[in-house]
């Protein structure tokens, strides 16, 4: 076998153009498939970029990578390119295509510019960029900078080099860089969120007019109704102490001018928000009308054109339908939620809520939601020590592991990677735990999407132990529909059906023993264009069934198909 090496090279920095060299002594049989694609990040200019049509999404991240973007996730044609082993040409990107590159907030850094005139400039540009880059960008901007070259920018008393990485100076919290236009003026970096303070000047409040009422005494904005209300359609429901909590700490937390910030990471708009002291997190509100390929999404994702969201089967803006309908049917081990008690899997106490707009992303007006208002999902805010994207999945207990396959397999989640799985202690610090969150893409109306990190993790090859199989034996998709209900979401038939039959798998699988690797391989795909298990039974039981046929029959057709197939499945 060859050892051939294929090495990467930038040609030039702001436009980082890769060629490609195989060192090997195999002629390289591949250039005519060799293609020109375009990464478009968030406030930034297009990065063209040479791939292989044949190439993994794990390479091209991987040279992304190179740029000094941490993780980054790419979109193209309203698809996430989640699955690394696929290839480029799997999601039919090709010559000349345009990519979203969504990145870490932190992957930029807030740059203010203040001219001795007192004119301020704030940019947020990426780690790689060097003071040339932020040169070109005044140019753009100031009218009385267009000539580059007169500019001087001066860092704690030295002056920088066209070439110098911002990456450089923002290893020095606070750097203070002063720039220099024939006359002295200063710019201001702070890097931004975990690592880095951010300095803003303008006012953090927008005073707001209309039905709000709002006013400002000092530093302090008052408002006489709660600032976080519970959407909830019927008065007959009433909130758990849990969630009446949440709402309360998080809406004196903004009563107190305690200000939402944004979260670094996600494809869509996550705001943490903080109680009354402001020491302290409490709650992740997600607006809807922030989700990725909705109106106001802060990470530069363009528009849905067929309202379908990132995932297949999945609509924009019903992403925080979603991620309450998890912590609804996260039913605890004893079966019916009794307040406080926490569900099976511990997703985090979530509710739908109205929360008065303080300073989030707003692009474009938006006609569902009322002015001054946001609605979205609030979330119960986990201490944590990382996500398991941070560490190797041996040391992860089963235990942990199983409770959030059984949690992925009813949803159907077509989300689970690493980084929606939170790592904490026990209250007595001495078990790890797994905490699930982000559950957007749960319950979508087909199978297409449905990923599971935990696939590959050792513990999915064990056996459910039996307090985990005698939870799922009580599961009952009919029930959880109806509580579903109850709590104003009445699941489209297309949701229902894969509730109902995401159920039913689970239930026959646990029944013969299965793993939930077993089970979990019947609902993902392989690679992207071939069917699952799943999908070919529904399949089946479609061309089985005779027009008009009525759901409960589609079931029991279904029910028989799986039954034969489960019967076939090698129990280890
Ligand atoms: N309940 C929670 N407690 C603590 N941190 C949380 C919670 N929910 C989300 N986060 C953190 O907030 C950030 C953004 O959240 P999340 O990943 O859910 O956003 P998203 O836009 O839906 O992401 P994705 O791109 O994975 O779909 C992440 O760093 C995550 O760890």
């Amino acid at each position: 076998m060859s050892s051939g090496v294929l090495t990467l090279s930038p040609v030039r920095e702001d436009s980082p153009v890769s060629t490609v060299r195989f060192d090997g002594n195999r002629s390289w049989h591949c250039s005519q498939e060799s293609i020109l694609i375009y990464l478009q990040a968030p406030q930034s200019s297009v990065i063209p970029l040479r791939v292989l049509e044949s190439e993994s999404i794990a390479s091209v991240k991987l040279r992304i990578h190179k740029f000094a973007v941490k993780k980054p996730k790419l979109v193209f044609g309203g698809r996430e390119l989640a699955r690394n082993n696929s290839l480029l040409r799997d999601y039919g990107v090709g010559d000349g295509n345009v990519l979203h590159l969504v990145i870490r907030f932190s992957d930029l850094r807030y740059i203010i510019v203040r001219t001795v005139s007192g004119e301020t400039y704030n940019f947020k540009v990426e780690r790689s960029r060097n003071i040339g880059y932020i040169k070109q960008q005044l140019a753009k901007r100031g009218k009385d900078l267009s000539d580059v070259h007169d500019h001087k920018i001066i860092c704690d008393g030295e002056e920088l080099d066209d070439h110098q990485l911002i990456d450089d100076l923002s290893r020095e919290n606070d750097a203070v860089i002063h720039l220099l236009i024939r006359k002295c003026a200063k710019v201001r970096t702070k890097p931004f969120e975990k690592d880095f303070e951010l300095s803003i000047d303008a006012p953090l409040v927008k005073e707001k007019d209309g039905v709000c009422d709002p006013q400002i005494v000092a530093g302090t904005l008052l408002y006489k109704d709660p600032w976080i209300k519970p959407v909830i359609d019927d008065r007959k429901v009433e909130l758990s102490r849990v969630i009446s909590e949440l709402i309360r700490s998080a809406s004196s937390g903004l009563e107190k001018g305690n200000l939402p910030m944004m979260s670094s990471e996600g494809t869509g708009g996550a705001y943490f928000m903080q109680d009354g002291s402001g020491q302290k997190y409490v709650a992740i509100f997600k607006p809807i009308d922030e989700e990725p390929m909705a109106e106001n999404n802060p990470r530069g994702l363009p528009l849905s054109d067929n309202g379908e969201g990132l995932k297949k089967g999945t609509r924009v803006g019903e992403g925080a339908l979603r991620e309450v309908a998890a912590y609804i049917l996260d039913h605890p081990i004893s079966g019916k939620r009794l307040d406080d008690e926490a569900g099976f899997a511990g997703v985090p106490p979530t509710a739908m809520v109205w929360c008065f707009d303080t300073g989030f992303h707003n692009s474009e007006p938006c006609d569902y939601v009322p002015k001054n208002f946001k609605i979205g999902s609030l979330q119960a805010f986990v201490e944590n020590n990382g996500s398991c994207e941070d560490m190797g999945p041996r040391v992860f207990p089963v235990q942990e592991v199983h409770k959030i396959s059984v949690l992925d397999i009813r949803l159907a989640n077509a989300d689970r990677h690493a980084g929606n799985i939170l790592i904490r202690k026990n209250e007595e610090g001495e078990q790890m735990v797994l905490v699930p969150i982000d559950h957007g893409y749960c319950l979508p109306e087909n199978f297409e999407d449905c990923t599971f990190e935990w696939l590959y993790w050792p513990q999915a090859r064990q056996h459910f132990d039996h307090r985990t199989i005698n939870y799922i034996k009580a599961l009952d998709a009919e029930e959880d529909i109806a509580l579903l209900k109850y709590y104003g979401w009445n699941l489209s038939p297309e949701c229902t059906r894969t509730l109902c039959i995401s159920t039913m798998l689970l239930k026959k699988g646990a029944e013969r023993g299965l793993t939930p690797y077993d089970i979990g391989s019947i609902m993902c795909r392989e690679t992207i264009h071939k069917e699952s298990k799943i999908e070919e039974m529904i399949r089946e039981a479609n061309d089985a069934a005779l027009p008009g046929t009525s759901e409960a029959v589609f079931l029991e057709t279904l029910s028989e198909i799986m039954d034969r197939h489960l019967d076939r499945v090698k129990i280890i």
